[in-house]
């Protein structure tokens, strides 16, 4: 009857400091190179050597339509931004720079966020 068979699964926990961390990373300073998917036009060869492009626009659609079944999931798809910039960029660039910046102020915050809720 009802409750007995309800299993709680830790990795749909709510995803409010997705929500949270993502108003933040598009309002950054640094932000500017993640806003929008890279575009190859401009870097023909992104696409050969990115092997799985990301984005703050992509995240902020799949936050949007549910894609993130935990917040892990979401935390994995700035990294993979990072871990991108880090391959295609040397670190002296100014896209290298604001990705290393933006890395370490995720990882600060992102502590932040998800211990207080
Ligand atoms: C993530 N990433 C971004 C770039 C980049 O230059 N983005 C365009 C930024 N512009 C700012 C105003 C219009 C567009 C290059 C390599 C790379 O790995």
């Amino acid at each position: 009857t009802g409750g007995e068979d309800v299993i709680t699964l830790g990795n749909s926990a709510d995803l409010a400091p997705c929500v949270c961390m993502m108003d933040e990373l598009e309002k950054h300073q640094e932000a500017w190179p993640f806003l929008f998917p890279v575009d190859c036009r401009r870097f023909p060869t992104y696409k050969k050597i990115i092997k799985k492009p990301m984005d703050f626009q992509t995240m902020r659609h799949k936050l949007r339509d549910n894609k993130y079944q935990s917040r892990e999931e979401f935390a994995n798809d700035l990294r993979l931004v990072c871990n991108n910039c880090e391959t295609f960029n040397e670190d002296e660039s100014a896209v290298g720079h604001a990705g290393h910046t933006i890395r370490e102020f995720f990882e600060k915050r992102w502590r932040e966020l998800c211990i207080n809720s």
